[in-house]
């Protein structure tokens, strides 16, 4: 028997449930008297939100998303070349989201043709520096301005990560100079370290937090798709359509989405 779909879009990135429903007392091996398993597959709309990850080469990006998205410290990195994506599903207020967090490439070679990608449709950004390298936190104004040159608007959340901070004696940016560049530029600043297991739930705290912001954040974009996800428009009529779809799996939800 062919699956029940109750939603008609099936998605790359939707949640699939899959109950196997079977008759009492049915037997695979007596066809006539069978009810063969149903299965119901129910897909769950959810909200999807890109967050690039900026900062100089190895500060050590990649190993927080990794923190973050696979919840270990990563034994071996690479310098990232073009863009890393890694992924996260949160329960936010009762609302499932999805943050799709793109590892983007410190290096400058490694960057050049895919900058515009990782500019297009942002909804947050996370800056990051290593707290043992100076020269890594007096970079953050460049990429500030490369936001503002690929018009990110203000309003789009954005958050100062200082990273490293396991390295106990080579601290080079105290916590009071981060603040103070953190009020400056309107953004709320943390200290933390993707290597320290200790930490775990602290990296785990800040992603939330940005989840928080974003959840409850006015609506910005245009539903667009990218990398096989389809981001949708977080207007407040759409966010009560898809919430609406969530709750009941009626799924009649218009799908949208184009290409950028
Ligand atoms: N001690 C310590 N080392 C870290 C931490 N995070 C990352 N590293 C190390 O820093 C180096 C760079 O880490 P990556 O995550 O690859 O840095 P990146 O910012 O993604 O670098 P690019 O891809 O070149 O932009 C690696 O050797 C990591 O093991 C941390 O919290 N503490």
């Amino acid at each position: 028997m062919e699956p029940i779909e109750e939603n008609p879009w099936p998605r790359p990135d939707s949640d699939v449930q899959k109950t196997n429903v079977s008759s009492p007392g049915s037997s695979g091996q007596d066809m006539n008297n069978a009810v063969p398993n149903t299965v119901i597959e129910k897909h769950v709309q959810k909200r999807i939100f890109k967050i690039i990850v900026i900062g100089d080469s190895n500060v050590g990006k990649t190993c927080l998303t990794f923190r973050f998205c696979g919840g270990s410290f990563p034994e071996k990195t690479e310098a990232t070349i073009g863009v890393d994506f890694r992924e996260k599903t949160l329960e936010v207020e009762g609302e499932i989201i999805k943050l799709q967090l793109w590892d983007t490439a410190g290096q400058e070679r490694f960057r050049k043709s895919m900058v515009q990608h990782y500019y297009r449709n942002v909804h947050a950004v996370v800056f990051v520096y290593d707290v043992t390298k100076i020269s890594s936190f007096e970079n953050l104004p460049v990429w500030i301005e490369e936001c503002d040159r690929h018009n990110l608007g203000r309003d789009i959340p954005r958050i100062l990560v200082g990273n490293k901070c396991d390295v106990k004696d080579k601290v080079a940016v105290n916590t009071n100079m981060a603040q103070k560049f953190a009020d400056t530029h309107n953004m709320p600043v943390f200290e933390t370290s993707a290597k320290d297991d200790a930490e775990t739930d602290h990296v785990e705290a800040i992603f939330m937090t940005l989840a928080h912001k974003l959840k409850t954040a006015k609506p910005l974009m245009p539903p667009q798709s990218y990398g096989g996800a389809v981001c949708y428009k977080t207007d407040a009529t759409r966010v009560v359509s898809i919430n609406k779809a969530a709750s009941n799996h009626s799924g009649n939800v218009e799908k949208e989405s184009c290409s950028c």
